[in-house]
């Protein structure tokens, strides 16, 4: 039993106090500089205790969670290399850019103190401790930094600690971690928003643009939603590497454009489909980062219980669902329900069932 100080407690901090606190007998400190979510993790018994002095908890405890935004993560290192140390921590993060936090704690002197860096690659666009799930790390990858003072002793230690989230850990140095997350993370969140607000200028000259846009639209922009507090610090953390892709995507962009301008079709389909092929592969099982499960499409139609029959047909079969989602549903009209399991054997099992009902399904190849 350790004791445990999360600070930060909003969507990841409050995700990681509740997944410890449902799986372990860890004593959990929390600490937020926000009164109200200090007082809903009390309440919700997230953690057992709460504090606003940092400084004072931090010293007391033997493993320190830093939660707080990326550029707050790097203050609070700076805070931690002045202060006198008494016994061993290990200190992590959870931090979406890595170079400045890294940086920051390869120079913390006190012998006391071991940092390792994380990074879980899972979220959503929710923000702070409402939104928080026990359950939001699992089969996600983890990314563990450790400075040069860390052993592999530190690392199987903080692995230990954070075993009930059931994440999958990979060890990478801070650039190699920030290029690659500027690439399918940092990257696409800027392109994402830059769509939105050109549907949106695009609006003034068809008001209509809002309701016409449907499943594609939706999906590709979903990340829009998120936190612009959150991003923008991202972004100025991972500056460097986001300017060069921005230079990378109009090179693509101006590649596309000369095949639109050229009618060169043969080039666009080789294009397309070089991604559909790539993009397919990345839902491999086993290929890591996008979680692979085994989906299968059913057609539905909407009317009320649709859903609920489906489902009930499943679980009178034992198959158990890890996700289902309505992709598209129109008035009247049949609508797509992806379900996702963990396993072939239970979607070979589903879609036999279900096409026996009399139900058009397709498997996700
Ligand atoms: N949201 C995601 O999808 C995601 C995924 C992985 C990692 N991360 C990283 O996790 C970290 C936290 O992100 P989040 O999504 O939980 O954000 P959040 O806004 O939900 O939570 C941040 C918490 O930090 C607190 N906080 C802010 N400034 C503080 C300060 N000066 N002192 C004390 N507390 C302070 C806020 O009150 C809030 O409770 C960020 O570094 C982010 O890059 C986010
Ligand atoms: O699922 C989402 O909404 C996320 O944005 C999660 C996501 C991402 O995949 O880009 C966002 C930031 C993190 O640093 C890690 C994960």
């Amino acid at each position: 039993m350790k004791k445990v100080l999360i600070a930060g407690l909003g969507l990841i901090g409050g995700s990681l106090a509740a997944n410890l606190k449902n799986h372990t007998l860890h004593e959990l400190t929390g600490y937020d500089h926000d009164p109200q979510t200090l007082k809903y993790a009390k309440d919700q018994q997230i953690v057992d205790h709460v504090t606003s002095d940092f400084e004072r908890a931090i010293q007391q405890a033997d493993v320190c969670i830093l939660a707080c935004p990326v550029s707050i993560t790097v203050d609070l290192i700076a805070r931690i290399k002045t202060m006198p140390f008494k016994r061993p921590i290990v200190i992590t993060d959870v931090a979406s850019v890595k170079g400045n936090v890294m940086a920051m704690a390869e120079s913390i002197a006190s012998p006391y103190v071991t940092f390792i860096g994380g990074h879980p690659m899972a979220g959503s666009h929710k923000k702070g401790i409402q939104a928080a799930k026990s359950h939001l790390f699992e089969n996600a990858i983890y990314v563990l930094s450790p400075t040069k003072k860390a052993t592999d002793e530190h690392i199987a230690q903080l692995k230990n600690l954070l075993q009930s989230t059931q994440s999958k850990f990979v060890v990478l140095d801070a650039m190699e971690h920030d290029e690659m997350t500027s690439v399918i993370s940092h990257f696409p969140h800027l392109v994402a928003s830059a769509l939105v607000n050109q549907a949106h200028t695009w609006q003034e000259k068809h008001p209509m643009i809002p309701t016409l846009a449907a499943g594609g639209f939706r999906d590709i922009t979903r990340i829009a939603s998120s936190n612009p507090s959150m991003w923008q610090d991202i972004f100025f953390q991972n500056k460097t590497i986001l300017s060069r892709l921005i230079d990378d995507w109009m090179h693509e962009m101006k590649t596309l454009k000369t095949l639109l301008d050229h009618d060169d079709q043969a080039a666009m389909y080789h294009y397309l489909e070089q991604a559909r092929e790539y993009r397919d592969g990345l839902d491999r099982k086993g290929k890591g980062a996008i979680p692979a499960f085994y989906d299968l499409y059913v057609d539905i139609f909407d009317q009320s219980g649709a859903l609920e029959k489906v489902i009930s047909l499943l679980a009178k079969a034992s198959i158990s669902i890890k996700n289902i989602e309505i992709l598209e549903i129109r008035e009247g009209i049949t609508g797509v329900l992806r379900i996702s399991f963990t396993s072939q054997e239970d979607q070979l099992a589903s879609h036999r069932l279900l096409v026996k009902e009399g139900y058009e399904t397709m498997l996700e190849a």
